[in-house]
């Protein structure tokens, strides 16, 4: 077993408080013990990595399997860094269980690792926060010995991009754009193998493994909700390319990821703040840090942008698989079908956006049904531009106004009896924000995107498919 060394070189304590209710926060901290996050180790023959944490009496241990066919010459501070960041914001799971509002961190960090931390405890939990009545934002204290960073690595990552996908559209299209990469899946599940293979690159696959303990207390009636899954996904993938010698890890987290889901009191919660610009600027300054490249290649891109380009890609969308409810742990390992279940959210969403730039013959072909036809999903595609969104990966409010009100226009859509209940509700909600379809297809807004990526983009992207008439 080898495990990397511990290491408290120069520290300076750190007691780190925010936001703007830490007074009932800190009495709850108080009536409880803090989350620790603990031990972890790493066997580099076998893969295996074990994560402790210690919640009052309890003590949970998260597994992950990595390849070890792709590990190359590793440089142990830097991985000690990268099993670091794992380990914080895995924590997020299991700090939920009772959210005591305070963290002891058992191994220094510098002070970027702490930021994301931070980040991802108060606002990556926003929305868990925020359906438990918590107060938001979600204030933790952690208590943690910063250290200096490395000095970075005398020899540059020469293993390639490194794309985490997820099965769904962001990702097809990053594989698309970013050639040559290895893609990566955790918890690789058929979707994830079937969309790599369309697009011909090779797969590494993580194996993420939950301390079980966690559902019994979670039955028992341990606090549950959303978790910055982005994160935890950024970490390992930061983790994967430390230990095979890959960079930059390309992420495809688009603009609308920015749209808060709603408001409490004034304060934003939006349930994909890990996939946010504010997460990723937190996250690419921890990696800079290992030497490992990190940035979002569709952040300037709306939904129906991704969409347009993605379906001018036959053979690539038919395997696409968006549906959240298809991701569960129930399908990890194949244990369950996946498929589109074209009632909830996330699939109204995707559907509504591949209308624009599919003829409904195509459309039912890639999703297997058409929802427009079923008026008692009605209410299912108006709350896409309700003032509180849901709790889904979903595009902006307008985004949806628009993408239905172009539908209402057109002749190919525009019978289908959901298009014809709500096309002019969404034409006056779209033409209050001025939104169309045409504005959401310009890229626009801040984005950490190289140069050479950001051309290869550009080139898929003038391939894109037009809306329909
Ligand atoms: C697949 C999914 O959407 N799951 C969310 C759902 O959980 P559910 O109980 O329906 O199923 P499981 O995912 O199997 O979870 C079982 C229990 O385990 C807990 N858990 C799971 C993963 C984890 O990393 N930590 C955990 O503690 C979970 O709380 C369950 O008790 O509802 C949950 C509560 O709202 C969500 O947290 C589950 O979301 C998963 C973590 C997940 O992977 N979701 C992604 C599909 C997702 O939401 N992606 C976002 C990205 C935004 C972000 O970065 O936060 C998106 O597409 O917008
Ligand atoms: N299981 C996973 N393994 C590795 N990376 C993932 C995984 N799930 C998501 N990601 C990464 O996180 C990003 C955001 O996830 P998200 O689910 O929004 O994207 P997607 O699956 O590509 O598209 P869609 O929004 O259509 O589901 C993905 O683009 C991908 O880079």
């Amino acid at each position: 077993m080898r495990e990397p060394s511990d290491d408290s070189r120069g520290s300076i304590a750190a007691r780190n408080e925010r936001g703007a209710d830490r007074d009932a926060e800190s009495d709850r901290g108080a009536s409880s013990d803090p989350f620790v996050v603990a031990e972890r180790s790493l066997d580099l023959t076998t893969g295996e990595a074990a994560f402790t944490y210690r919640l009052g009496d309890d003590e949970f241990t998260e597994r992950l399997v990595l390849d070890t066919e792709h590990v190359a010459g590793v440089d142990l501070a830097r991985l000690d860094a990268a099993l670091d960041l794992v380990h914080l914001v895995m924590g997020t799971s299991y700090y939920k269980l009772r959210a005591p509002g305070r963290v002891t961190v058992t191994r220094p960090l510098t002070a970027a690792q702490l930021a994301v931390a931070e980040a991802a405890y108060t606002h990556g939990l926003g929305e868990f926060a925020a359906v438990n009545r918590l107060p938001v934002p979600h204030a933790v204290q952690f208590d943690v010995e910063l250290r200096p960073a490395d000095p970075p690595p005398a020899d540059a990552a020469a293993g390639g991009a490194l794309l985490p996908v997820g099965g769904g559209k962001d990702s097809a299209l990053a594989l698309v754009v970013v050639t040559p990469a290895t893609a990566l899946a955790i918890n690789p599940t058929g979707a994830q193998r079937d969309v790599t293979a369309a697009a011909g690159v090779p797969l590494i696959g993580v194996r993420r493994r939950l301390d079980p303990l966690l559902a019994e207390r979670t039955r028992a009636g341990g606090l549950n909700g959303h978790v910055p899954v982005t994160a935890i996904n950024s970490a390992i993938s930061t983790l994967v390319a430390v230990l095979g010698g890959f960079g930059p890890v390309v992420f495809a987290n688009e603009r609308s990821a920015d749209e808060e889901t709603l408001e409490v009191d004034g304060a934003r919660v939006n349930h994909q703040y890990s996939k946010s610009y504010e997460f990723e600027r937190l996250f690419a300054a921890a990696a800079a840090e290992l030497d490992v490249g990190y940035f979002s290649l569709t952040r300037q891109l709306s939904e129906l942008a991704t969409v347009a380009a993605v379906a001018a890609l036959p053979g690539l969308r038919e395997e696409i698989l968006s549906c959240n409810r298809s991701y569960t742990q129930e399908h990890l390992g194949g244990r369950a079908t996946q498929r589109w279940c074209l009632h909830c959210d996330k699939c109204l969403f995707t559907f509504l956006c591949f209308a624009v730039f599919l003829t409904p013959e195509e459309a039912v072909a890639m999703f297997g049904g058409n929802p427009l036809e079923d008026t008692s999903l009605a209410d299912g595609f108006r709350v896409l531009w309700a003032t509180e969104k849901p709790f889904d990966c979903v595009g902006e409010r307008a985004e949806s106004a628009a993408a239905m009100a172009h539908l209402a226009r057109s002749t190919a859509w525009g019978g289908f009896p959901v298009v014809r209940a709500l096309g002019e509700e969404a034409a006056s909600f779209a033409a209050v924000t001025g939104a169309t379809v045409a504005g959401f297809l310009e890229p626009h807004g801040p984005h950490a995107v190289p140069p050479a990526y950001l051309e290869s983009l550009q080139r898929v992207l003038a391939e894109a498919r037009p809306p329909v008439r």
